[in-house]
């Protein structure tokens, strides 16, 4: 059997290097390139830490690496902004990504969802590759048929860009899906310090707190008459997301539309 040609974007950073290292290992799995802005033109051996992957060439562009190699499969771990041009060029070319990269707008998936249709090939896009994160915000969603006030708390690394997390606004948007529209709080509550109450989404409230010594972790919190219900998901190293990263691998291969979010693929 053929192995799987895999491009990755962003190897030096926090996720990337996991990707790198999950797919070097995986057997059926080749690491055909990977994407660097900063070091193309030479090899991902060179890069420091990673010398016993010596002659996998970095490529700064994207569609010359897409036209030179013709991969089966592209995994973005970069930034919003990158990771949405990379997405489409990938579609564009008929690489299937898998992108975990956070950020992406309504409008975005929107975009990304028409292409895949127009090019009949699949594309993962996962806020959260943690499995126990996917049943944390199966979980919230099941909750918030019977709670209608829910608070998100999230919490991050410092070295993150985007606020809220992709976790957390997945989470509100499942929950929306199933709630009954609602204000929370008191209706003629002041901010006395602005953004106190944290960011609305369809009434509901979302915190983002972010210290060094946190990886990625998650409380959702419901509340009624005289109780509460806290369901939280700790990642505590990116190991944890790795084989939900597998998965979205050995599954864009065999679909041919969009799906946003690992809960539609795990069972
Ligand atoms: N879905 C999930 O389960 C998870 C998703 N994430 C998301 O993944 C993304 C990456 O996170 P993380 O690894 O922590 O971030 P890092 O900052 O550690 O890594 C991002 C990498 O992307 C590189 N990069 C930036 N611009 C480009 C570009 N134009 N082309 C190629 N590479 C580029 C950066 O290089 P340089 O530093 O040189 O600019 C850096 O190496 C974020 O959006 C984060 O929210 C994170 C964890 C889990
Ligand atoms: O940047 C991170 O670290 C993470 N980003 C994702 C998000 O925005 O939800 C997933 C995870 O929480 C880690």
């Amino acid at each position: 059997m053929d192995k799987v040609k895999i491009v990755i974007a962003g190897p030096r950073g926090r996720m990337g290097s996991e990707a790198v290292q999950l797919v070097n290992r995986t057997e059926n799995y080749e690491i055909a390139a990977v994407i660097d802005h900063k070091n193309g033109g030479g090899f991902l051996g060179d890069f420091e830490g990673f010398s016993q992957f010596g002659q996998v060439p970095v490529y700064t562009d994207l569609a010359l690496c897409f036209q030179e190699l013709k991969p089966d499969v592209l995994i973005d771990l970069t930034t919003p902004e990158v990771g949405m041009f990379h997405t489409k060029t990938a579609l564009e070319y008929g690489v299937r990504p898998v992108v975990g990269t956070t950020g992406f707008s309504k409008e975005n998936l929107k975009e990304l969802e028409e292409l895949c249709q127009e090019k009949g090939i699949g594309c993962i896009i996962a806020p959260n590759f943690a499995l126990g994160a996917v049943l944390m915000m199966k979980f919230s969603q099941l909750a918030g048929r019977y709670f209608n006030d829910v608070e998100i708390i999230e919490l991050h690394h410092d070295q993150k860009l985007d606020a809220p997390s992709g976790t957390a606004v997945k989470t509100a948007e499942m929950i929306a899906d199933v709630r009954e529209n609602k204000e929370q709080g008191h209706s003629q509550e002041k901010e006395t310090i602005p953004g106190a109450r944290g960011a609305n989404f369809d009434g509901m409230h979302i915190h983002s707190v972010r210290l060094p010594g946190l990886i990625a972790h998650q409380q959702v919190m419901f509340g009624s008459e005289g109780q509460t219900l806290t369901i939280r998901h700790d990642s505590y190293n990116r190991a944890s997301f790795m084989s939900g990263v597998k998965l979205a691998v050995d599954t864009v291969l065999k679909i041919d539309t969009l799906v946003y979010g690992l809960e539609n693929i795990i069972d």
